[in-house]
Formats: structure tokens, C-alpha cells, sequence
């Protein structure tokens, strides 16, 4: 066979497990599309819109572990730039690839469509590099293997997303055969007079400290710890609670989960738990204003001890050159063995009665009915929102995934990133929280998963705007232009006919609409739960508070 540069890197993203990769056409694009095409053992998926596209590869690489978008130079690459900057903030390998300029262009002192008007094509690289950790600008098919292996290499090794543009006139050009790569992650380059330091004053700070505590964060995952994590808190016999971010990354029926610690929105009994503590050990933690409620639950004092994917903070003193999972890994292999510890007792924190069926449909009764519906194979995700803080009233069965954007937060990011993540984990129940604000800036998504005939089960929660912003701050522009969010599937549907569009105002038509979601296997369904705008949870209430005084903080210097 003989290699272009288009097929250099198909065989390059089959190698890393990237079977499907996401596309919106454009004339800088298309021949590396067909090149793509025609690679054998990928799948083109098309997206309504370059946004959407770069959060459907977001949602795939939460499933594969790595995706790819294809996008036009200028107005498609600028469009993918907030899914791009999102995988950057929530730790996603996402490889965005964009067509460029013909490269006898480059330098001619033409002005180009597609461009900002300048005879300067470099505004788009540039424009990438604070948004990811590897922008390389392909114009030549010599240099294109090395470009492209380290885009991808970078990529994998920090868990961030990496950019490549090609230009059109390239990537059908002859270019050499590539060799293996795999998925793996290259371990960092690890100091082992580094990490046997860490685990001496690690071991040496835990002697005598009998009420040990473990806290897991939302870069655990990224950091692929997840497993040894597990095993540090049964050698440890230690209680674990997850950040909000984090719930799902730690599973919820191990006998040492105690629950969200999310400040003074956290579950019963866990605030309780870590005070008292003697040994708070956060493993991989973000400790922004929203995970830690404004600021007021930031950790303190020589009790904590923080292990960061590539850094280990103890009293005062900091260590670095290893990876989490080799320093994990050695300090339960020295640890003692200390009790095991029991699962609670104590009964789910959110378990409300039902509500009579014909009554007005509730917030409770909403998230009373979507419990119902989580097993070991569903993948819920929960949008910027009260969604939030409903997804944190749920118990989560072992091997259930929840999905949240908590760091980057743009909302309408659970829909295409849930096309994304179905098309990548197919056989898995797929159910998505999301408001209607939230909704109305890339429902468009929703169409593609009626053509691809993925049955997604979307709550499409109308409580008649943004319930979050109205908890932070409330003002006319909160309010928003009701749809008929149910209707929305007949247009999509089109000449197809597999989205199913429901109306829920009461427990009992809730109920229903779930059924026959479930029996939708050829389309996604869309259920509209209509609630009363003030029907919010207590956290999202109180959480809001805390977040409004924080924002209104006076200038300190006037
Ligand atoms: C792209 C983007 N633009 C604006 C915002 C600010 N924002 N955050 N949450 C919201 C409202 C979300 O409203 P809904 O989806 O209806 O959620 P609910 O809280 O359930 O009403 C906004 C407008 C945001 N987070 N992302
Ligand atoms: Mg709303």
C-alpha cells in the first residue's frame, strides 16, 4: 500500500483505537476526508456543526480513552476551539485536525477565504496553542510523520488535546509507512530518589495517624489511578468520599465509600468525617471556586496530604518526577495492612416517597424515577444545572459512569458530548440530565443521534430558564424563549422515524415516557419534564449563595 500523508494519519488513529472519528466538511478539508474515508477500519461521523463536533470527540475519548475531529480552516477550527479548550480543562487526548491552506499559499502574499483577511495565515495556530499541548502546521509530506507522532505521542502522554492542520494540497501526497504505536502512556520519566523520598515522608506521616481519610478527585481518571486508588483504601481501611467532579471515579459500593464531599453541599455525614480526620489524603484533586463552594472548602493544615497525577504535597515540602500510579502503587505495597472497614449503615441520603401519580411532576420525583434507571451499564450525563446536583442525589451502581463538565462548564457541552460517548461505548445504556437552557445551544446534536439511531434517553428538564443563574443571581436575562422541546423530534425526524419526542407533567406520565424510552431501541427519545421554576434542590439553592458572595468579593485595592 502505498502511505499519503491523509493515510499516514488514518493508520495513526486506528493504531491509538480511534475507530471513529468526527467530521464537518469544508473545502480545506475534503480530500483529507476522503483519505480517511477509505481507510479501512474507520468511521466517519458527521456533525451538525464544528462546536458540536469537537464535544462529540470530547464525549468519545471519555468512553475510548481518545478521539479526533476533522474540521475547515478558519470558520470550522474557531468554531471547535471551546470543545477543544473544554477537553483541555476536563484532561481529554482530543486530536483536532483541520484543514489549512493550499501550501504554495503560505507566504505569497495572498489573502484567502476562510481567513481573517490578512495575508497571514497564522492567526489559527496560534490561536491553538494556549488550548493545547501539541499545534503542529503540516505544509510539506516529509516532515508530516514526525508532526503528526508527536501531536498524538504529546497528546496521550498529557492527557490534554493536541491540533494539526493539513494543508489541502497535502494530504493526499505520498509520505513514508508508519510503524506500531499503541495506546499506552509513556510513565513519566520518574525520579526514583524522588519518589522514595515522597513515600519515606509519606509512611513517616502517617505513623501514629489512626483516622486516615480519602478523598478522591476529578483528575483521577486522566491519571488512570483509579484501580490503585481502590487498593490503597482497602489496605488503608480508610473511608473514601469523591469531589463532585469526580462521583462515579470511585465505586459507590466498595464498603469505604461514604460519599460527594462538596463543602457545605456535601452528603450527611461526610464534612463530619473528614473534620475529623487525622490523615486527609486528596488524590488527585481540582480545587476550583465551584469544587470547593467559593473557597470555604479548601484543605488546611498538616493534616492533609495531596497526590496530584505528577506531584505529591506533604507538609510543606513537594516531590515530582514520578506519576501518580507508580507512587500509589509503592506506598500501598509498604503499607501495613489496617482493618477493613464496614460498608455504612446508614440508608441512601435521597430517598423520597413517590409522589401521587396524577400530582404536578416534581424535581424529587424526576430524580426519584431516574434512579430507576441506572444499572452497571449506563452512562449518565449531567449538564451544567441543577442537572448537577440531581446527578449527586443519585447512588451509582458498580461500573456506572457518570459524565460532568464541572471545570469548563459550557452548557449545551451533554448532548453532542453524549452522541459523542454513545457512538463510542454502544451497548451501554446512555441517559442524559439537561436543562433548557442549556439544551438550546447545540440540541441540533439530536438529529445526528436519530441518524446514527443511537437510544439515548434525554430528561430535558423545562423549568422555564436558568435555574442555576437564577440561584447565583437572578435578573431578566435568565429568562429564555420557551420551545416545544418534545415537538423538536418530529423536526428531526424528517423522513426517519426513530426519535421519539414525550411530554412528562406528572409522575405518572413520566413513568410512562420512561417505558417506552426503553422499548425506543432504534432512536433517541426525548422526554420534556415540565417543573415549576422554583423547584430547585436545597444544594443548588445554598451552593448558589455561596457562589454569589464569592463572585461579589469588593475589589480589594478601590
Ligand atoms: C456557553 C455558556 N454560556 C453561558 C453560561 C452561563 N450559564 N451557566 N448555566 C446557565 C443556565 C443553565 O440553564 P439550564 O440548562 O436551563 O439549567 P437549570 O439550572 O436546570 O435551569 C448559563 C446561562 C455557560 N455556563 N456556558
Ligand atoms: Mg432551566
Amino acid at each position: 500500500m502505498t502511505y499519503t500523508v491523509g493515510t499516514y494519519l488514518a493508520a495513526r488513529l486506528k493504531q491509538i483505537g480511534v475507530a471513529h472519528h468526527f467530521a464537518v466538511a469544508g473545502d480545506y478539508n475534503l480530500i483529507l476526508l476522503d483519505q480517511l474515508l477509505g481507510y479501512d477500519g474507520l468511521k466517519q461521523i458527521y456533525c451538525s456543526n464544528e462546536l458540536n463536533c469537537s464535544f462529540a470527540a470530547e464525549g468519545y475519548a471519555r468512553a475510548r480513552g481518545v478521539a479526533a475531529a476533522i474540521v475547515t480552516f478558519g470558520v470550522g477550527a474557531l468554531s471547535a476551539t471551546n470543545g477543544i479548550a473544554g477537553a483541555y480543562a476536563e484532561n481529554l487526548p482530543v486530536i483536532l485536525i483541520s484543514g489549512a491552506p493550499n501550501s504554495n499559499d503560505q507566504g505569497s502574499g495572498r489573502i484567502l477565504h476562510h481567513t481573517i483577511g490578512k495575508t497571514d495565515y497564522n492567526f489559527q495556530l496560534e490561536m491553538m496553542r494556549p488550548i493545547t499541548c501539541a499545534a503542529v502546521e503540516i505544509n510539506d509530506a516529509a516532515t508530516a510523520p514526525e508532526k503528526i507522532d508527536y501531536a498524538i505521542r504529546t497528546a496521550l502522554a498529557e492527557q490534554k488535546p493536541a491540533y494539526i492542520s493539513i494543508a489541502c494540497n497535502i494530504a493526499d501526497a505520498p509520505c513514508l509507512r508508519p510503524g506500531p504505536m499503541t495506546l499506552n502512556r509513556p510513565l513519566r520519566n520518574h525520579d526514583r530518589a524522588s519518589l522514595k523520598a515522597a513515600l519515606d515522608a509519606t509512611l513517616d506521616w502517617l505513623e501514629g495517624r489512626d483516622k486516615p481519610m480519602i478523598i478522591v478527585g476529578s483528575k483521577l481518571r486522566a491519571a488512570q489511578a483509579q484501580k490503585p486508588a481502590i487498593a490503597l483504601a482497602e489496605k488503608m481501611g480508610s473511608p473514601v468520599a469523591v469531589m463532585a467532579a469526580a462521583k462515579s471515579f470511585f465505586p459507590e459500593t466498595h464498603p469505604s465509600f461514604r460519599g460527594v464531599y462538596w463543602g457545605l453541599v456535601s452528603d450527611p455525614g461526610v464534612e463530619e468525617l473528614i473534620n475529623a480526620s487525622d490523615a486527609v489524603i486528596y488524590l488527585a484533586p481540582v480545587f476550583n471556586d465551584f469544587s470547593t463552594v467559593g473557597w470555604h472548602a479548601m484543605p488546611e493544615g498538616e493534616n492533609v496530604l495531596v497526590a496530584d497525577p505528577d506531584r505529591v504535597t506533604l507538609a510543606q515540602t513537594t516531590y515530582d518526577g514520578f506519576s501518580l500510579v507508580e507512587y500509589l502503587d509503592a506506598l500501598t505495597a509498604q503499607l501495613a495492612q489496617r482493618g477493613a472497614i464496614a460498608a455504612p449503615d446508614a440508608p441512601r441520603p435521597f430517598n423520597p416517597t413517590p409522589t401521587p401519580p396524577d400530582a404536578p411532576l416534581t424535581n424529587d420525583e424526576m430524580t426519584r424515577q431516574i434512579q430507576g434507571l441506572m444499572t452497571s451499564d449506563t452512562t449518565l450525563f449531567a449538564e451544567t444545572g441543577d442537572s448537577w446536583f440531581n446527578a449527586m442525589r443519585l447512588s451509582l451502581p458498580a461500573h456506572a459512569r457518570l459524565e460532568l463538565e464541572m471545570q469548563w462548564g459550557h452548557i449545551g457541552w451533554s448532548i453532542p458530548s453524549m452522541f459523542g460517548n454513545a457512538i463510542g461505548s454502544q451497548g451501554r445504556r446512555h441517559v442524559v440530565m439537561v436543562g433548557d437552557g442549556s439544551f438550546q445551544l447545540t440540541a441540533q446534536e439530536v438529529s445526528q443521534m436519530i441518524r446514527q439511531k443511537l437510544p439515548v434517553i434525554i430528561f430535558l428538564i423545562n423549568n422555564r430558564g436558568y435555574v442555576i443563574e437564577i440561584a447565583i443571581h437572578d435578573g431578566p436575562y435568565n429568562m429564555i424563549k420557551n420551545w416545544d422541546y418534545a415537538g423538536l423530534m418530529d423536526v428531526f425526524n424528517a423522513e426517519d422515524g426513530h426519535g421519539l419526542g414525550l411530554h412528562a407533567r406528572t409522575g405518572a406520565a413520566l413513568d410512562a415516557a420512561i417505558r417506552r424510552a426503553l422499548a425506543n431501541k432504534e432512536g433517541p427519545t426525548l422526554i420534556e419534564c415540565a417543573l415549576d421554576q422554583k423547584d430547585c434542590t436545597k444544594t443548588l439553592r445554598d451552593w448558589g449563595l455561596q457562589v454569589s458572595g464569592t463572585n461579589g468579593r469588593r475589589a480589594q485595592i478601590s
